[in-house]
């Protein structure tokens, strides 16, 4: 029998990532996505290919061997397809995970296999797979609750890999950067084993992974974007090659190495490493990686377990350095009214309306009482004067 996996989220992650290394592991992909040009597209072409991008050149894989399914006009479908798959990814955008529950609940509860289906998301966010979790508990009857193991486990994953806003005459072709991580939580699933999936990095702890992608990939990528977009730069590559903003990007690197070596086994000198393949990363021309995408949705990057205030709390916690990282927050606090960005015009309203205190505690999650509270209330009083 065909190994088949569902994957929320047929957008950039989800056609050049996930579905890339799904297909190659020999799955059927059936895609599952809301915007009915995406789901068009997939039900009327039967390939499309990721072209893979270095400093080494280009390298083009077709992808094919899979069908498409819009949830909102076809549930059922959807749930029939979850009821006999093996596995089910997402790459949505964390604040979605609570509309995609509802659907994945009833497809594991209409399961009857002797082998539970296997729940990976895959966002930005630490312990994403948990949220979606607790979205699918909150959607199932209280009497099936104990018995989902049975039916479903469900893994949390570090995913990395950039791939940019694609150009308008793409079509469902990603360009997408070659290097990647996907790292997955193995323990989940006991007795029963993971998929056999090659791309996967599978790890009994996560934590170590998440919290330094999280705090090097997200953080010095969002940093190169919040102070590129303030000094009027269009791409990160054109941030990154302005020695001020590179050399801001590095000091937040360093603070949050600092808490990385401090707090995992990661030695000073493989963080420095992986900090410089980064900075390398998002250098990369061949991109064209713009400043909006990679700011997009300011309100979750300023918000508590993020790339910025996460770290820079448990740094003010060890009485760590957090200086850099309030640099990068009063960036991101400009981040406002931007051109098809809802939380940026979400971020004005709410720094127009509040009191710095208010504001803060609105936007970071930071209880009034952390160490990190006053240093970030002086940083919003300070935006918010430049608008009076
Ligand atoms: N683009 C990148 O370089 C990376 C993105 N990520 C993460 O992957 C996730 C997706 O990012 P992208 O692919 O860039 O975004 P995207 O916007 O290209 O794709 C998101 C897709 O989700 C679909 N979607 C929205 N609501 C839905 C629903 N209710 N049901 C099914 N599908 C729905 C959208 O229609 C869209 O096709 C985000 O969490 C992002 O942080 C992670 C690593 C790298
Ligand atoms: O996808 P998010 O969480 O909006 O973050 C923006 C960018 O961060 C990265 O995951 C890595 O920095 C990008 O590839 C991603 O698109």
């Amino acid at each position: 029998m065909e190994k088949k996996a569902i994957h929320f989220g047929g957008g950039n992650i989800g056609r050049g990532f996930v579905a890339e290394f799904l297909h190659a592991a020999g799955f059927e992909v059936v895609f599952v996505d809301v915007m009915d040009s995406i789901i068009n597209s997939l039900q009327t072409t039967k390939s499309y290919q990721v072209t893979e991008v270095s400093d080494e050149g280009e390298s083009t894989k077709t992808i094919t061997n899979y069908r498409a399914i819009n949830s909102k006009t076809h549930e059922a479908d959807v749930i029939k397809e979850i009821s006999t798959a093996d596995v089910v990814t997402c790459a949505v955008g964390p604040n979605i995970l609570k509309f995609i529950a509802p659907v994945i609940a009833k497809g594991i509860d209409a399961r009857k296999g002797p082998t539970p289906l296997a729940v990976i998301a895959c966002e930005n966010a630490i312990g994403a797979t948990d949220t979606l979790h607790g979205f699918i508990k909150e959607n199932t009857a209280q009497d099936r609750l104990e018995s989902m193991p049975d039916r479903a486990r469900f893994a949390n994953s570090a995913i990395d890999r950039i791939v940019p806003a694609q150009a308008a005459d793409s079509g469902l072709n990603v360009r997408i950067e070659k290097f990647y991580e996907w790292a997955v939580e193995s323990t989940p699933f006991g007795e029963h084993g993971h998929p056999d999936i090659p791309a996967i990095h599978w790890v009994s702890n996560l934590e170590p992974y998440i919290e330094r992608k999280l705090f090097t990939v997200n953080t010095g990528h969002a940093t190169a974007a919040y102070y590129g977009y303030n000094a009027g730069k269009k791409t990160i590559a054109e941030a990154l090659h302005d020695s001020r903003i590179r050399d801001i990007v590095r000091a937040v690197l360093q603070e949050t190495a600092s808490l990385i070596v401090d707090k995992h086994e990661i030695s000073a000198a493989e963080q420095q490493e992986y900090v410089e393949t980064i900075i390398a990363r998002i250098s990369n021309h061949y991109l064209e990686d713009s400043v909006e995408r990679v700011g997009r949705a300011p309100m979750r990057k300023l918000s508590r377990k993020e790339r910025f205030i996460g770290p820079a709390a448990q740094l003010a916690e060890r009485g760590g350095k957090f200086e850099s990282l309030l640099g990068s927050v009063e960036m991101a606090l400009r981040f406002q009214n931007v051109e098809g960005d809802d939380e940026s015009v979400e971020l004005a309203k709410v720094l127009k309306e509040n009191s710095p205190a208010d504001a803060t505690v609105q936007l970071t999650g930071l209880d009034r009482d952390h160490p990190l509270f006053p240093h970030v209330v002086k940083v919003v009083d300070g935006v918010q004067s430049e608008a009076k």
